[in-house]
């Protein structure tokens, strides 16, 4: 059984145990102890449980995983919709595209569980958002971040055909 400790926080008087999906809390000899496994989903949390619409319409995910990212120069698999992300994560994502004049194409994978592994195997990556850009998995939140920090990303759209009632990126 996987169990990890935190030294540097248990010597401030906080440890964390992640055992399974349990996960325990010691704070200042408080013990706090919640399990965040949902049936059927185990790595979402539970108000975001996901419905299927991609099943049974006959279309392989992967192929319109493959297609969306073919069209769409800038296309986010997220928590959520641009203009009402269901994370912090994906919300960050779309506030980082939204500085660059850019279409930007969206599914929400909480709606669908099929589309979600489909994903997730297509870009061989675990979590959600995921960029692609011209054809090309980019990453999460973090990498997006950090190429908008250091001018990557400005360097990469800057052939997308913009949207000029956006702003630059500037
Ligand atoms: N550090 C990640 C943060 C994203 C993340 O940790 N996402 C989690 C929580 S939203 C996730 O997608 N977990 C898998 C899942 O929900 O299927 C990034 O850069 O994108
Ligand atoms: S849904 Fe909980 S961190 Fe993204």
């Amino acid at each position: 059984m996987a169990k990890r400790t935190l030294s540097n926080l248990v010597s401030r008087g906080i440890a964390y145990s992640f055992e399974s999906r349990v996960v325990s809390m010691q704070l200042f000899g408080q013990s706090l102890m919640y399990s965040t496994k949902i049936s059927g989903d185990s790595d979402t949390h539970e108000d975001f449980r996901s419905t299927n619409k991609l099943e049974g319409s006959g279309i392989s995910v992967q192929d319109v995983v493959q297609q969306d990212v073919k069209v769409n120069p800038v296309m986010i698999y997220m928590k959520g919709v641009p203009d009402a992300p269901r994370c912090g994560f994906s919300a960050l994502a779309i506030k980082v595209l939204q500085q660059y004049r850019v279409p930007i194409s969206s599914r929400n994978i909480l709606e669908d569980p099929v589309l979600k592994e489909g994903v997730k195997a297509f870009s061989n990556w675990p979590t959600f958002p995921q960029i692609f850009v011209k054809g090309e998995f980019i990453g999460g939140s973090d990498i997006v971040l950090s190429m908008h920090q250091n001018g990557q990303l400005k360097e990469l759209l800057s052939d997308i055909n913009g949207d000029d009632s956006k702003p630059s990126g500037e």
